[in-house]
């Protein structure tokens, strides 16, 4: 039998729906979840990590508590919590008064990862796991014409970002440029030793391209994702259309140029290409551009004009704008107001703040939710009216 937490049973066998706070000392506020013949007691402090809030179980046929193994790191105390019962044995809290991104959360109680961990590890077991707005933490693939921009971009992100971003270093069996070091830019490889290397199955996708052979090798994939890092593919049309057969699930954004003209003028200024490649390259251009429009292989499209404007569109597709502007109501990530009533209706929670004359309702749409623990919850669409 499992040690009872710090919540009077008399609560329990009153009976509570999903979401009915059960204590209310500032530091310890809990909130009580049932499912089927279990309760699930959220919030106080975890018995093993102060960072965390902690989980009680209560099994109603045994009247017995147990202290689960809680994986990941979940939210911080708040001043209060609402859950929600979702599909998938997954629990969503959402915090109160909470920092920026800190206030959506997800309690995994019966998914496919818990119930594996619970093989694995013989024990009672749950998860957390934070939810984040859009799509968030796939890898992103970006593609475009050459001299479109898109080395330009990514390099912004990185800079701006270097703990989020590691780059997918390809091979290519070209030339290094004067700027350019092995490793970094390019495996530059002998085109033998890389043929053998595709053909041992190294190589998730490769492409001739512009007269070369270029590739992303499984590894190359795999040395960012162990860095804890969101891996970007800058590759052709060609290798996002094998990515996307692939089993690498991914964002795909397709890079236009504003013309024809302008992309040539970018390609020339550059000046890393002799004529006789520029002009291979602009051809290519014509049905690269046809193939990145209309193939369905891309999701999101940009154009690249004015460089920041499209790298300001480029982070808030990416969910990383901070501040996004919806229907004319500035909101901060997923930051939530200080004072609210939380309310769901189907796949929409509805979170309307209170206490003020100008009132904002934000709605949360997760009826895309995916990815989940070990790692985020991605998905979340955030909407927001003043009224
Ligand atoms: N919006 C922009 N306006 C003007 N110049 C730009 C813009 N974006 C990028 N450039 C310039 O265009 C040139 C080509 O950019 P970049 O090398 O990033 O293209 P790329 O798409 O990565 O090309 P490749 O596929 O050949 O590697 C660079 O000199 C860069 O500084
Ligand atoms: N299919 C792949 N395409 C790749 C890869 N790495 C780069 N590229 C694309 O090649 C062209 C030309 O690049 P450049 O560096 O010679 O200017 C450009 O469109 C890249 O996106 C890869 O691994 N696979």
């Amino acid at each position: 039998m499992g040690e009872a937490p710090a919540i009077s049973v008399d609560h329990l066998e009153n009976g509570h729906s999903n979401g009915v706070y059960v204590k209310s000392e500032p530091k310890n506020i809990e909130i009580s979840v049932d499912i089927g013949d279990r309760t699930f007691v959220i919030g106080g402090n975890h018995e093993r990590n102060n960072f965390s809030i902690g989980v009680q179980i209560h099994d109603k046929n045994s009247n017995n508590w147990f202290s689960p193994i809680v994986l990941g790191t979940g939210p911080k105390p708040s001043q209060g919590y609402s859950a929600f019962v979702l599909e998938q044995g997954r629990i969503l809290v959402i915090k109160k008064g909470s920092p920026r991104n800190e206030s959506i959360w997800f309690l995994e109680v019966d998914s496919p990862y818990v119930r594996e961990q619970k093989k694995l590890l013989g024990k009672e077991v749950v998860a957390w796991s934070k939810g984040v707005r859009g799509n968030a933490e796939k890898p992103i693939v970006i593609s475009g014409p050459s001299g479109v921009g898109k080395g330009t971009l990514i390099s912004m992100l990185m800079k701006e970002f270097p703990s989020m971003f590691g780059f997918s270093v390809s091979h290519t069996t070209r030339s290094p440029r004067s700027m350019e070091r092995d490793g970094v830019h390019y495996h530059f490889a002998d085109k033998k030793v890389m043929e053998k290397e595709i053909k041992d199955g190294k190589f998730l996708e490769f492409a001739s391209v512009h007269g070369n052979l270029y590739g992303t090798s499984i590894e190359s994939v795999e040395a960012v994702t162990d860095s804890g890092k969101r891996c970007i593919l800058d590759i052709d049309v060609q290798g996002a259309r094998s990515v996307r057969a692939s089993s690498l699930d991914a964002i795909f954004i397709f890079v236009c140029p504003p013309s024809m003209k302008e992309l040539e003028d970018r390609l020339r200024a550059r000046g890393t290409e002799t004529e006789e490649q520029i002009q291979k390259r602009l051809r290519n251009a014509e049905a690269e551009i046809k193939e990145g429009i209309s193939s369905g292989i891309f999701g999101l499209i940009l154009y690249n004009d004015n460089l920041e404007e499209c790298y300001k569109k480029l982070k808030k597709l990416l969910g990383l704008d901070g501040v996004t502007s919806v229907n004319g109501v500035e909101i901060e990530g997923i930051n939530l107001p200080t004072e609210h009533t939380v309310s769901k209706m189907e796949d929409k929670i509805i979170i309307q703040e209170t206490g003020k004359e100008t009132r904002i309702k934000i709605v949360l749409d997760i009826s895309s939710l995916n990815g989940g623990a070990p790692g985020r919850t991605r998905g979340i669409l955030v909407d927001a009216i003043k009224f």
